[in-house]
C-alpha cells in the first residue's frame, strides 16, 4: 500500500481532518505575525497599540486554541485507531498464514514488521506539521511579495535551492537507512539463535565468540556504522539549513540596505517574516528523515504481507465433519522447491487411514514422514493429488476443515503458557483425573486453577506426555504423534506402546504415529515405511490380519 493511501484507506476523512487542523494552526501563526508586524508599526508611528488590536490578537489565540484542542484530540484517536489497527491487521494476516509462508519468512521478520507498525504511529503528527509548515511558509511569503516582491523573489530562491540540495543529499542517506533495516532483520536472526540456543552457547567458548564477535557484534558495528553516518549526515543537512538561514538573516540586516533603499521598519518586517519561517522549515528539513522511515517501514509491511500467503481462510463456525470411516491419499506430491529439480519430493501413489486404526509411519532420517505428517495436517499443500474422505473425493479447503478432527503432538511440541484450548482444568475433569493417572503424572502435573493453565517447567518427556494428555482432552477422533516416544524413558515408552494406544482405541481414536522404535512395531495394526519420499513397503501386523 502506498504511504499516502495507508491512512486514508483507514479512515476516510484523514486527509481532511489533517488539511483542517494544519490550516487552523498556521493561519493562527500567520495572524499573529501580521499582528506583531502592525503593532511594532503603531508603536513607531503613533507611540502606543491600538485597544481593538490586541482583544483581537488575544481572541484569536483562545479560539484557535480551543479548536486545535478539538482537532488534535481527534487526530490522537484517530492515529492509535490506525497504527493499531495495522498492527493487528499484521497478526490477522499471520493467523491466517499457510505453514509453508510462514516458514520461510521466519520470526525475525515478523517481529521487525510489528516494530514497523508503531513507527507508523509517529506519520499523523510528521504530516500535520509538514501541512502547518508549508501553508506558514506560503503565507508568509505571500507577506514578504506583498511588502518587496525582489526581496520574497531572493528568499523563495533561496529556499528552493536548500531544499534542492538537502533533498538530493537525503536520497543518499536514505539508503544508508534502508541498509541499516537490513541489519536490523538479521541481527534478529542471530539475537534468535542465542535466545534459543542460549545453553548451547553458554558452554563453548568458541562458539559463544564466534557467535558474539563475527556475527552479533559485527552486526551492531557495521549498522551503528551506517547508522551514525546517516544521522551525522542528517544533523549536517539540519546545521547547514539553519546556518544558512541565519545567513540570511545577517544579510537582510546588513548587506541588503547597502545594495536597496530600504525603510527600517521594512527591515523589521523581514526579519520577523524570516525567523517566523525558521522553524517551519526546521520542521519541512526534518520532516525528510521521518518520510525515509515511514517508507521504510511500510515497505517491510507491504512485503511481509504479499510474503504471507493465506491458503486457507479460518472460519471457526465452518462444520467439521466428526464421523469418518476412512482417509486416503492418491497420487499426492509435495515438493519444497517446485523450481529445483534436486529438492526433497514426496510422492505418495496412495495411502489410506482407516478409523480406530493405530498406523506406524517408519523410516529413515529425511525419508519424508514428518513432510507427510505436516500435509496431513493441512500445514503443506500438496502441489498434486486427490484427497477422499470415505472414498468421497473433498476439495483442499474441505479437507483443511476435516483437520479439525484431528489432535498432534509434534516432535518438538510447544507447550503453550496459557489455556488456548479452554480445557477444562478443574479437580472434577474426570477425563483429566484418569489420563493424569493413566501416563504417569500424578505430582508432575501441576494445574494453577486461578490462572486456568498448566505449569510448563517440566522435562521433555514429562512435557510430551503433557502434551499427549492435552490432546486427549481436545476430545477429537484423531491422533497424531510424530516421534512422540523419543524423549520417554523406558517404562512410559513401554507404557505408551503396549497399554496406552490400546486405551486410546478403546476410546474411539484413531492413531497415526512416526517412530523409529523397533522393537514395539508388532504394536501397530499397519506399519507403512517411507524411503526417499515414497512408500517403500507397508505390513500389516498379524493382530489386525486375524
Ligand atoms: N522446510 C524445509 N524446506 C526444505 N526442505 C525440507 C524442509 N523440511 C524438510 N526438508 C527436507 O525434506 C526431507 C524430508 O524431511 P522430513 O523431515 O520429512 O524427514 P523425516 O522422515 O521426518 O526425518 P526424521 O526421521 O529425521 O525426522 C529431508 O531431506 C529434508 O532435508
Amino acid at each position: 500500500m502506498n504511504i499516502f493511501r495507508l491512512f486514508q484507506a483507514r479512515s476516510k476523512g484523514f486527509y481532511a481532518f489533517l488539511i483542517c487542523l494544519s490550516l487552523i494552526s498556521s493561519l493562527t501563526n500567520v495572524g499573529i505575525l501580521l499582528f506583531i508586524n502592525s503593532a511594532i508599526r503603531s508603536v513607531a508611528s503613533q507611540g502606543m497599540v491600538e485597544i481593538q488590536s490586541a482583544v483581537a490578537f488575544f481572541l484569536l489565540i483562545g479560539s484557535s486554541f480551543l479548536v486545535s484542542f478539538f482537532f488534535q484530540k481527534y487526530m490522537v484517536d484517530m492515529t492509535n485507531d490506525i497504527t493499531y489497527g495495522i498492527e493487528l491487521s499484521i497478526l490477522e494476516k499471520i493467523r491466517h498464514a499457510s505453514y509453508e509462508s510462514f516458514e520461510k519468512l521466519g520470526y525475525e521478520k515478523i517481529y521487525a514488521a510489528i516494530s514497523d507498525a508503531r513507527i507508523l504511529s509517529r506519520m499523523p503528527t510528521v504530516f500535520i506539521n509538514l501541512i502547518n509548515s508549508f501553508i506558514t511558509i506560503v503565507c508568509t511569503l505571500a507577506y514578504l511579495f506583498y511588502t518587496s516582491f525582489f526581496s520574497g523573489l531572493v528568499l523563495l530562491g533561496i529556499m528552493i535551492a536548500l531544499l534542492a540540495i538537502y533533498m538530493y543529499r537525503d536520497k543518499h542517506i536514505a539508503k544508508n537507512l534502508e541498509k541499516v533495516r537490513d541489519l536490523q532483520d538479521t541481527y534478529y536472526g542471530y539475537l534468535r539463535e542465542l535466545l534459543q540456543g542460549f545453553r548451547q552457547v553458554r558452554v563453548s567458548l568458541n562458539r559463544s565468540h564466534t557467535l558474539f564477535d563475527r556475527y552479533l557484534f559485527a552486526n551492531r558495528t557495521e549498522s551503528r556504522k551506517l547508522n551514525t553516518k546517516a544521522s551525522r549526515q542528517y544533523a549536517f543537512n539540519e546545521l547547514t539549513g539553519v546556518y544558512s538561514w541565519y545567513i540570511l538573516l545577517g544579510s537582510i540586516v546588513f548587506i541588503l540596505p547597502v545594495f536597496m533603499k530600504m525603510d527600517p521598519m521594512q527591515i523589521v518586517g523581514f526579519v520577523t517574516a524570516v525567523l517566523f519561517m525558521m522553524s517551519p522549515l526546521s520542521q519541512i528539513i526534518i520532516f525528510l528523515p521521518s518520510y525515509a522511515s515511514f517508507k521504510i517501514a511500510l515497505n517491510r509491511i507491504n512485503k511481509i504481507d504479499s510474503q504471507l500467503q493465506v491458503n486457507l481462510p479460518l472460519k471457526p463456525a465452518d462444520p467439521v465433519a466428526v464421523q469418518f470411516e476412512s482417509l486416503r491419499f492418491e497420487n499426492i506430491k509435495y515438493s519444497y522447491d517446485t523450481t529445483d529439480p534436486r529438492s526433497f519430493h514426496l510422492h505418495l501413489s496412495e495411502l489410506t487411514i482407516s478409523k480406530q486404526e493405530i498406523l506406524f509411519l517408519i523410516g529413515g532420517n529425511g525419508s519424508g514422514k514428518t513432510t507427510f505428517i505436516n500435509l496431513l495436517m493441512g500445514l503443506y499443500q500438496p502441489q498434486q493429488g486427490k484427497i477422499f474422505i470415505d472414498e468421497k473425493e473433498v476439495s483442499w479447503e474441505a479437507y483443511c476443515r476435516f483437520v479439525n478432527n484431528m489432535s498432534v503432538v509434534f516432535t518438538n511440541q510447544y507447550l503453550f503458557r496459557e489455556n488456548y484450548d479452554q480445557h477444562d482444568l478443574s479437580a472434577n475433569n474426570t477425563l483429566l483425573n484418569q489420563m493424569t493417572q493413566q501416563f504417569n503424572l500424578t505430582g508432575v502435573l501441576k494445574v494453577h486453577t486461578d490462572e486456568n493453565r498448566v505449569d510448563t517447567n517440566l522435562s521433555r518427556g514429562q512435557q510430551k506426555r503433557v502434551a499427549l494428555l492435552l490432546a486427549l482432552l481436545e476430545e477429537k477422533p484423531i491422533i497424531v504423534l510424530d516421534e512422540w516416544a523419543a524423549e520417554q524413558d523406558t517404562i512410559n515408552k513401554d507404557a505408551f506402546y503396549t497399554e496406552w494406544l490400546e486405551l486410546l482405541r478403546r476410546m474411539g481414536k484413531t492413531i497415526v504415529i512416526v517412530t523409529h522404535d523397533d522393537d514395539y512395531f508388532s504394536c501397530a495394526d499397519r506399519v507403512i515405511k517411507f524411503k526417499a519420499g515414497s512408500i517403500m513397503n507397508e505390513r500389516m501386523n498379524d493382530k489386525v490380519a486375524n
